[in-house]
């Protein structure tokens, strides 16, 4: 666009206070931007009327030059033509602003085709980039009056250049104008959001400040120099002020709060303490303001029902914890003491005791019990609690060694030994517990022959294989067990005397079952949980009632047969719980249980005799329970089917 220095007309001045003036006139009117829009296109008809364009190609050529836009004509019939302009230079300076605004330029496009085609044309704007097109477009069509060439709303200066260049730099001005007001418009537009808005913050502002002043706890904000910011009403009756401007913009300090803001400032973390005061116990929460840099103090009254249900779930959380701590610790000893031996009732803690300090030693160990009582277990315990423990632990079943064989067994033998010997020999289990520990289980039932060559051996930690004059010598620690009086199988000469007098060094004395009831229920855990793992089911649990009824048999086969007992019912019980019933069914068979209850059944203040007797009654009697099965029998005593055999033969029983 030209500007007013490149514009050297006289009556300038006059001109552009004439359209100021209208423009005023018009704006003072509702209607005034239409009228403006009016007066643009007619005076820009009247100077594109006067630009003497005699053809279209000249059209574009001096809107271009005019720097109005670039021009594409399109002439669709003789009574209509579409003229498109690219780049237009109003939207260029308008942008987009949501309305057709080319009213200039559709002026000179309408003057200049009128005087082409020396008829009258009408443009409107079909399409304007004002409204987001991409190109202004103009339709023109045909109007049956004629133009009054020369006639302008404007009055012209006789220099037809100056006429137009001053025309468009008074319309341009108009053109800032219209801008400038749309920019007001937009502006009040905006003034009005802002005024909306604001009334929408102060309505939020109220309530948050009812939220505020409703809450029951005192709460009051620190900003990050500790000044406090705002305390609700609860924390100004609290602090018995009656305006909160007397706490408001004051310091922590200066009011003397105990506070931790500074803390909970710099670690980001929230700070929980109590406090006394003279209006009860509170409990002080600070908690940092995210991005803000200060801290929410909140004081809450012990005394109000929430703390109490936290204080009572803190209560209950702190008994649990300290009971799984215990349990856990108890674990982890009994485990790390016995393995896996529950030892609750004071006879075991005793026995294990004393087990403790006999196995640092080298003695000879003789343990005594009923079967299934825990003699093996005890052994190989005391071997792992010995000096011995990085070497071997050999068992030996006495019972289940032919009695030819027990001198192989034990001593071993050398290559073609005797009929049938391995022709490369055999190691005996004496070399094979070289520096450790050998146990002798059943050593009653170890024939006499034999008896007097183990008593050698014990004399003198010596031996030869048979066929060997070899003199072998090895270092072992001997522990045998048996359930039979040896005293009296002494006496009756069935047990050599200096043999027993050198087993029974250290003699440990496993109580039965029914005499350490408390460790029941302990074994009871103890084996479902084993049995769980090693079946993969899912653990049991007996009920209350169940284990009353565990807890009140009276187990002859010990804790071998309470095992016997649980792996049953953790398999046959439908469900977690193992009920009252589940346990009577599977013990309501063995009803010689009562005979048994009888104390005069412990071996050694017992007269043999009669335990015998009882003895051959309960596996006659067990016998015919299980219609004369031999492996149910010695599984339902809780003794294995040598074992059982052998007190076939020993009680003269024929089955
Ligand atoms: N205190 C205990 N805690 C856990 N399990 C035990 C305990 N005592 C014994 N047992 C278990 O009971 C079963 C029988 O124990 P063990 O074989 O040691 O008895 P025993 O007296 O040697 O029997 P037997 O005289 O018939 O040889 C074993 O499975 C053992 O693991």
């Amino acid at each position: 666009m030209l500007s007013k220095e490149e514009i050297e007309i006289e009556d300038y001045d006059g001109l552009e206070n004439n359209l100021k003036e209208a423009i005023n006139i018009f704006n003072s009117k509702e209607e005034s931007n239409i009228v403006i829009e009016d007066m643009y296109y007619n005076t820009a008809k009247n100077i594109g009327s006067k630009l003497e364009i005699k053809n279209y190609d000249q059209l574009t050529e001096k809107l271009s030059k005019l720097g109005i836009g670039q021009v594409r004509i399109n002439l669709i019939s003789d009574q209509k033509i579409i003229i498109r302009l690219y780049e237009c230079v109003t939207c260029g300076d308008m942008e987009y602003i949501g309305r057709s605004i080319c009213d200039f330029e559709a002026g000179i496009i309408s003057g200049a085709v009128s005087s082409i085609i020396d008829q009258n044309v009408e443009a409107t704007e079909t399409k304007c980039c004002g409204l987001g097109d991409d190109f202004c477009e103009f339709e023109l069509i045909k109007k049956n009056q004629g133009i009054t060439k020369g006639e302008s709303d404007v009055k012209l200066d006789n220099s037809k250049q100056n006429v137009v260049d001053l025309t468009l730099h008074s319309l341009n001005l108009a053109k800032k104008y219209k801008e400038t007001k749309y920019k007001s418009e937009c502006f009040s537009d905006s003034n009005q959001e802002l005024d909306r808005a604001l009334k929408n913050t102060r309505k939020i502002n109220q309530f948050n400040e009812t939220v505020l002043d409703s809450i029951p706890n005192c709460l009051a904000v620190i900003d990050k120099n500790g000044v406090i910011l705002r305390i609700n009403d609860k924390y100004k009756e609290f602090l018995g002020k009656s305006s909160a401007a007397e706490v408001e913009k004051k310091s922590v300090e200066a009011l003397n709060w105990q506070t931790k803001y500074q803390e909970v400032l710099s670690t980001g973390e929230s700070a929980v303490w109590q406090e006394d005061s003279e209006q009860g116990v509170y409990i002080v929460f600070e908690t940092p303001i995210k991005e803000n840099g200060g801290v929410i103090r909140q004081l809450i009254a012990v005394e109000s029902q929430f703390i109490k249900l936290l204080l009572d779930k803190i209560d209950f959380l702190e008994k649990e914890m300290k009971y799984y701590k215990n349990k856990t610790l108890e674990d982890k000893n009994k485990e790390k003491l016995i393995d896996n031996m529950v030892v609750v009732s004071e006879e075991m803690k005793e026995v294990i005791k004393y087990t403790k300090k006999v196995a640092k030693t080298d003695a000879t160990v003789l343990l005594r019990g009923e079967s299934g009582t825990g003699k093996t277990m005890l052994a190989k315990r005391i071997h792992k609690e010995s000096p011995r423990k990085h070497n071997d632990f050999v068992y030996i079943d006495c019972t289940t060694i032919p009695e030819n064989f027990f001198e192989a067994e034990l001593f071993g033998y050398e290559p073609g030994a005797f009929t049938g010997a391995k022709k490369d020999g055999k190691i005996g289990k004496l070399e094979k517990a070289n520096g450790g520990t050998i146990f002798l289980d059943e050593i009653g039932e170890v024939p006499l022959e034999m008896q007097s060559k183990l008593l050698r051996f014990l004399q003198e930690q010596k031996f030869e294989r048979i066929g060997s004059t070899e003199i072998k010598e090895v270092d072992v620690r001997i522990i045998a067990a048996t359930n039979q009086n040896l005293e009296k199988m002494v006496k009756e000469g069935r047990f050599r005397k200096d043999l027993y007098y050198r087993l029974n060094v250290i003699n440990i004395n496993l109580p039965p079952l029914r005499k350490r009831w408390q460790d029941i229920p302990s074994l009871v855990d103890e084996i479902l949980l084993q049995f769980s793992k090693e079946a993969g089911i899912d653990i049991k649990e007996v009920s209350e009632e169940g284990m009353k009824e565990l807890i009140s048999y009276s187990w002859p086969g010990n804790i071998r047969e309470l095992k016997n007992v649980l792996k049953r019912l953790a398999i046959i019980t439908e469900g977690k719980l193992i009920k009252k019933d589940d346990v009577l069914s599977e013990l309501k068979d063995v009803d010689a249980t009562e005979e048994l209850e009888d104390d005069s059944l412990e071996l050694e203040d017992s007269n043999e005799g009669q335990i015998g007797r009882m003895e051959r009654d309960l596996i006659i009697k067990t016998l015919k329970q299980h219609d004369y099965n031999k492996t149910k029998t010695a599984d339902k005593l809780g003794m294995s089917r040598q074992t059982l055999y052998n007190k076939f033969k020993k009680y003269s029983i024929d089955y």
